[in-house]
Formats: C-alpha cells, structure tokens, sequence
C-alpha cells in the first residue's frame, strides 16, 4: 500500500476501495473480455445508473466517455457550437476552454476576471450558442454558485449551458436541469488514475449537434449523434477504457452505500477546518476573498512560504498541491475530495499549526 496521502487536487489520493475494486475487475477478466459482450455491456449499464444516481441527474440527460476534461472541450465545440460561444474565466482551466474555442476558429467570447475574484458582470453576448461556466476552478479554488448558475439559465433559456464539474464532483450537488451539458475527468474526486472523462448531455445537445451536422462535420467516431446511438445499447464506438468505467460504477455504487448526502456534509465540514487552519495561520491567506465563492473541493491559500510548507508535509507523508502556472510558487492548494477522510484533514490543520 502507498505510504503517502495525496492532497494534490487531481492526479489525487485514489479512492480507497479502487484497490479492492481493480483486483475484482482483474479477477472478472474485465479488460480482457469482449466489449460488445452482455457482460459488458451491463457493466456499462451499471456505471451509467450509479452515475445517474450518485450525480442526481434528471431524466432525459445522457453520460457518454470520453479521454479527458480536455477532450469534453473540443467535442462540445465541435458539436454544439456552430459560430460563437461566451465563456466566463477567471482562472487556467476556464481559460483553457475558451482558447479551445478560438482554436476552433469560432468567433467566441470571453467574460475575464482576474484570477479567483468574481465576475462584474454576467451578461451574455447575444449571439453566443453555448455558455461555459465552470463549477470548481481547480487552478485557483473560485466556485460558481449555484444562484449564479440558476441566474444565468433564467437570463439566457434559449442557449445551451455547459458546466465544467471537473473537480466539483461528485462533492458539490449541482442542479442539473439548470444546465445542457456537464463534464468531469476521473483523476479528481473518484479517486482514480487519469485517463477516462465523463460528458453528461441532454436532449437539448443532440438536437443542436443534428442541426449543425447539416452544413458542417462534428468530426468522426465522437460525433454526439454517433455517441447517442451506441450509447442507447449501452455500448461505445470504440473499444473503451474498460478497465475504468467497471472501478467508476464500483466507486460510485460505495459513495451512494456510504450516504452521497454523508460524503457533502464532510465534504463542507472538512472544508471548514481548513479554512480556519488558513485563517488562523500567520504564513497564510485566503486566495478567493469572496466567501461564497470559495472553493470547498480546492482549498487554496496563498502565501510566501509555499516550498518550506510542502516540504514539511511531504517528510511526514501529506503530499499538497503547489499552486498553478504563474501562483505556482506563492499558492498552496489542499484537495479535499470524497477519499480524504475527516481524520486525515484533521491531521493537516493540526500540523500546519506547528509550521512558523
Ligand atoms: N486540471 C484540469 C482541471 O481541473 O480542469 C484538467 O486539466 C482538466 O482535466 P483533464 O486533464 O482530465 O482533461
Ligand atoms: O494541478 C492541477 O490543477 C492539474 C494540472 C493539470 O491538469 C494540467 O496542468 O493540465
């Protein structure tokens, strides 16, 4: 077994029962049998229901596997925009998408706030298809609450919605019906090694991706209508990450048997030592000033001591996050995900006390 904790938000601590959960996979012949096989394809049935639990999703929305977060921002482009999509940014990943966008050659745009403080404004360009909001900025712990989530779905009803989850998930509940399209990578709040992305549609998604396969290519065997039509045999394209969406379903069937609404009152009550660990600590400062606005699921402070805090974590085996791109060395960031036991956050603030 490893002898570290990672706090790191994503690569992160893996799940606590992915080990049990990869050797009964490996057991059950999982990556070596067929994926058009019955077995499989009630594996896939399996993850798809857990998911659809776990995440609270209504009727008429659609999970489909992708590589990658990254992946999900190129198949919504190529999708569900055809001229021009409004993204709200204030941080790497946020960012990330719109330049996607513009790599696409749409005529996008972008609502820019320095990074982790709020948006002066939530208006929308009137062209705009797609809106992209993002839950849980990873690179600077900012979230987008859910009345800013709701706000925007009351203001814009005829554009679709697309929710960033990467590392909101499955800890933050989020309302659903509010947006058209969601997605998250596995490396993050499961608790599972990188490589497997999930991208949650609705009716709403399909009906525009068929509209723009009239006049323009969605690219190939990820096309969303292509998705759909072996999603509804609960089947894949191509052959799939296996392996992964057998230990998803299995990790998400133990956090639904553990208590979903269990895993978010700790989730906000880990959450709330750590920013007390913050505000009490003479080296450390709260990032996001705007308390609601703070993330729960990455906890980022900044301050001018971030190697010496690492180091002293890492010598007792708690591995925590830098800070990223240019707040790589005056951030630290503290992941606070679904496997992070209370005990274990406990053990951070009561040994942060003792750095000076
Ligand atoms: N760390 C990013 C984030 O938090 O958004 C991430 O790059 C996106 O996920 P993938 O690397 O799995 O694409
Ligand atoms: O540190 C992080 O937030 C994850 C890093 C990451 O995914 C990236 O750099 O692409």
């Amino acid at each position: 077994m490893p002898n570290k904790i990672y706090f790191t938000p994503g690569p992160a601590q893996l799940f606590y029962t992915f080990e049990e959960h990869l050797k009964k996979a490996l057991f059950l012949d999982i990556p070596s049998i067929s994926h058009r096989s019955k077995t499989f394809i009630k594996v896939v049935e399996e993850t798809n229901e857990a998911l659809k639990e776990l995440l609270e999703l209504p009727n008429g929305y659609d999970i489909f596997f992708l590589n990658s977060a990254n992946e999900a921002w190129d198949r919504i482009i190529q999708n569900l925009v055809i001229n021009t999509s409004h993204h709200f940014a204030n941080g790497s990943f946020s960012k990330k998408f719109y330049d996607f966008a513009i790599d696409h050659n749409k005529k996008s745009a972008i609502t820019e706030s320095s990074a982790g403080n709020p948006f002066q404004s939530m208006k929308v360009s009137e062209e705009a298809e797609l809106i992209g909001i993002t839950k849980n900025e990873t690179s600077v712990g900012y979230t987008f609450t859910e009345d800013e989530i709701a706000q925007l779905r009351k203001e814009n009803p005829d554009k679709l919605i697309a929710l960033d989850i990467v590392s909101a998930s499955p800890s933050l509940p989020v309302d659903f019906s509010q947006v058209d399209t969601a997605y998250f990578s596995v490396q993050k709040g499961f608790g599972m090694p990188p490589g497997l992305g999930i991208w949650i549609t609705n009716e709403k998604c399909l009906e525009k991706a068929e509209e723009k396969a009239k006049t323009t290519s969605l690219g190939s065997y990820r096309a969303l209508p292509n998705l759909k039509k072996f999603g509804a045999k609960n089947q894949t394209p191509e052959t799939p990450n296996m392996l992964f969406i057998y230990i998803l379903g299995k990790i998400a069937q133990d956090i639904i048997k553990a208590g979903a609404t269990r895993m978010r009152n700790d989730t906000t009550y880990k959450a709330t030592l750590l920013n007390q660990a913050i505000e009490n600590h003479p080296l450390l400062d709260h990032f996001v000033s705007s308390q609601k606005h703070r993330s729960k699921t990455t906890v980022v402070a900044k301050t001018s001591e971030t190697e010496k805090i690492l180091k002293f974590f890492e010598s007792r085996g708690l591995v925590l996050g830098t800070g990223y791109g240019s707040f790589k060395e005056n951030h630290i960031r503290i992941a606070n995900f679904p496997t992070h036991s209370k005990e274990s956050v406990e053990m951070v603030c009561d040994l942060m006390k003792k750095i000076e």
